[in-house]
């Protein structure tokens, strides 16, 4: 995958910060007219009353009626929002801090020791900027590194740091905590809607399913009314599954035309659906639109891992959810990630596309 404009950033985000630059003018939105068909960049909107879901008892050996009233609560959440707050997960708090601290040691690595780990133009792997598309394309204001994690014969060594020295152990350790929790909220969905219980999670559960880490640093921006963090999108996932910063809000979710802030809870694990799980239920559960906003002061990390399909595995809505009632909304789509990425290139939103 190649393009003629990519490139990387002269200094990054967090340089630029460090050494107190306002933000460049191809990071200020007011510069470019694409990004305000969801609305304009308001940095305090009101806290999203995302559903808090005890993923304790979605488990089978949940009592019954407790069972089926977080079932019917994961329904609701996933029908209107997209997205819910996942707690009694399973990890202790402490873990979680562990995870973040890991990461945050990593960015606070002298940029030379970091430049080992530099994505090739081209190319999203590694660390450094969001690929550059076109001229047209506002650029975030974060740095991240970008880890294609899963299926483990496809990982590409060079990009993981080896500084700190526990950071690979640990992003290893944290994929298989996080690939067991989305098979209990694959199951859970698949349950919430009546089908068979593996009717979700066996797309995801083979040997060569994908799942990614995106690890973020959102440096303190000196004009946050002006710049993105992260811009609005949808993921291209199944579903994503986000450790927040405990000490600073930035995630916001679209819902019904409005801007809402995530609220950071300490403990939880932010869950939101992708777009092949909007697909795969037939239009049923929603990929949420979410964007990122900076703060002045504060730094922000987090920790998204993107759970996919292989790229060669077909979906599209499963039976038991399409009858006369509900026609069947979406097309049946391969490697949902390169069609996405060219309708990105197009301008075209890959949902739609795939619309019957
Ligand atoms: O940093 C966040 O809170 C969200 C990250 C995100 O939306 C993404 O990486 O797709
Ligand atoms: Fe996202």
């Amino acid at each position: 995958m190649t393009t003629g404009r990519d490139s990387l950033p002269m200094k990054t985000a967090q340089q630029m910060a460090m050494e107190g630059d306002e933000p460049p003018s191809k990071y200020n939105i007011n510069n470019y007219t694409t990004y305000t068909k969801f609305g304009s960049l308001e940095t305090s909107p009101p806290f999203a009353p995302v559903p808090i879901i005890d993923i304790g008892c979605l488990l089978s050996s949940a009592k019954q009626d407790d069972q089926q009233t977080e079932l019917a609560k994961l329904r609701s959440a996933l029908t209107t929002w997209g997205c819910f707050q996942a707690v009694n997960h399973g990890l202790q708090v402490s873990y979680l801090d562990n995870v973040r601290q890991v990461i945050k040691q990593f960015f606070e690595l002298p940029l030379e020791e970091k430049r080992k780990y530099f994505r090739e133009t081209g190319s999203v792997e590694g660390y450094g900027n969001d690929m550059i598309y076109s001229e047209n394309q506002v650029q975030d204001w974060c740095d991240r590194l970008f880890l294609r994690i899963l299926p483990e014969n496809q990982r590409k060594m060079r990009f993981w740091p080896e500084i700190p020295s526990n950071l690979r152990e640990t992003i290893d350790e944290f994929t298989k905590k996080m690939k067991s929790l989305s098979v209990v909220i694959f199951e859970a969905m698949a349950k919430s809607l009546e089908l068979e219980e593996n009717c979700f999670s066996k797309q995801f559960t083979e040997e060569r399913d994908v799942l990614q880490g995106r690890f973020i640093l959102y440096p303190p921006c000196a004009t946050p009314d002006q710049v993105f963090g992260l811009k609005a999108h949808s993921d291209r996932s199944g579903i994503t599954l986000l450790l927040q910063d405990p000490g600073v809000e930035g995630l916001q979710v679209l819902n019904d035309g409005k801007w809402y802030m995530v609220p950071v809870i300490h403990d939880a694990i932010f869950v939101n659906l992708g777009d092949q799980m909007q697909i795969m239920s037939n239009g049923i559960f929603k990929s949420p639109v979410h964007r990122v906003v900076t703060n002045r002061e504060k730094a922000r990390i987090s920790v998204a891992m993107f759970t996919e399909p292989e790229a060669d595995k077909e979906i599209g809505p499963v039976d038991g959810l399409v009858d006369e009632k509900r026609p069947r909304v979406y097309k049946a789509v391969k490697d949902y990630a390169a069609f996405n990425h060219e309708c990105f290139q197009k301008g075209v939103v890959a949902l739609d596309a795939v619309k019957l």
